[in-house]
């Protein structure tokens, strides 16, 4: 059942178009992300979706109910911000109530609310503090409990954690998931970074330029992205790219980068690769072996220029057909700079684009 509707939706701000007929449903209950760099757009349509900006053509409906032009408060939403916006001169518990007190909510019924919500976000010890007595997380959490209380069926988030350092983000991160797990109301959260995308979406959209690139779940964005600007944007480091030419020899098939011929016979294309296209191989740094090709697998020779070890996984950078590269390996395996190692790809999971359209074939 769908939630959320955005149909055709289309804003400007005076002559820049910001998003133009965007389309997007969003299932009872589902976390969507949406995802991108600064100013793709992403923050807008949420803000669309909330009602804090007026739209300039299309539909917003949330729950079979169109609210293009209503109020954000009829909406039915609760959303947090990247700045918590609380109130500085009001307690903890009194942030938590404002909203519902209000609305003339009856007291029995906001105390019972903030009760519940203080125990879901382990808030309860701090309810008679202010803001300005709480850590950026504890305030963060007191903004989600603001949303909590409404007993609304959508949540909004814009960059909830960015305010945040790396651990306190990691730990939001997951009582956030926690929280959709056992509200199961729906969730639409913004955000720039792709570990929070990948870890609580159950479907992200990957924005550019106001333009939702790819709508799917996080393994199919990460291991199938639709196009070379997907495919850059997940993953870290960044998957290897290689800028060629398919050619055809003794029935296999190849792309060649300057002297350098990759064998691409194992890539499932979905359409035939043409000999003379011209494509870009894409391959994850995780998705190259390391001095384990057998003797009759294609493989290549290069030198490791720089060893990042980082724990459970060591980075390799090396120049390969003239460009550098990125490999990981476990962590165990060590390769000083200088390293000489026989590199294999494991093509049946790479990714090749038609360098013109740049989508994947
Ligand atoms: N009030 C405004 N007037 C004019 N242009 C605006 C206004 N608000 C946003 N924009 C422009 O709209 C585009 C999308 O902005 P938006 O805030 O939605 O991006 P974003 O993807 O959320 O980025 P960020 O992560 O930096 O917040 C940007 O190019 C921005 O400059």
């Amino acid at each position: 059942m769908t939630s959320v509707s955005v149909r055709d939706l289309s804003l400007s701000f005076g002559a820049v178009t910001v998003l133009d007929k965007l389309n997007l449903d969003i299932d009872h209950g589902e976390f969507l992300v949406l995802l991108g760099s600064s100013g793709c757009g992403k923050s807008t349509l949420l803000n669309c979706i909330a009602g804090l900006l007026d739209v300039t053509d299309g539909q917003i409906i949330i729950h079979d109910r169109n609210v293009t032009w209503e109020e954000p408060k009829d909406r039915g939403i609760g959303m947090v911000f990247q700045s918590y916006a609380l109130y500085p001169q009001m307690s903890v518990e009194k942030n938590l109530s404002f909203g519902l007190q209000v609305a003339r909510v009856p007291q029995a019924e906001i105390d019972k609310r903030v009760k519940r919500a203080a125990e879901i976000l382990q808030i309860q010890p701090l309810l008679k503090r202010k803001p300005s007595e709480l850590s950026g997380g504890q305030r963060q959490r007191v903004a989600i409990g603001r949303a909590l209380v409404r007993d609304v069926d959508v949540f909004l988030f814009d960059e909830p954690l960015s305010n945040l350092d790396a651990k306190l983000r990691s730990e939001l991160r997951v009582e956030i998931k926690r929280l959709h797990q056992s509200l199961k109301n729906t969730m639409i959260y913004v955000t720039h970074d792709q570990i929070e995308a990948l870890t609580l979406a159950d479907r992200i959209a990957v924005m550019k330029s106001g333009v939702i690139q790819q709508l799917a779940d996080p393994m199919t964005i990460y291991n199938a992205p639709e196009n070379l600007f997907v495919a850059g944007f997940i993953g870290s480091p960044s998957m290897n790219f290689f800028r060629g030419e398919v050619e055809a020899k003794e029935g296999r098939s190849f792309v060649r980068v300057d002297g350098t011929a990759f064998d691409v016979t194992a890539y499932p294309a979905s359409v035939p690769l043409k000999p003379g296209q011209k494509v870009v191989l894409g391959v994850r740094p995780e998705h190259v072996k390391v001095d384990e090709a057998r003797t009759d697998e294609p493989a290549h020779q290069a030198t490791v220029d720089i060893e990042e070890p980082m724990g459970a996984d060591n980075l390799l950078w090396l120049t390969l057909a003239g460009q550098p590269m990125s490999v990981r390996i476990a962590g165990k395996r060590r390769y000083p700079p200088g390293s000489s190692v026989r590199l294999s790809f494991d093509m049946g999971v790479a990714s090749i684009f038609d360098a013109a359209s740049e989508n994947r074939l």
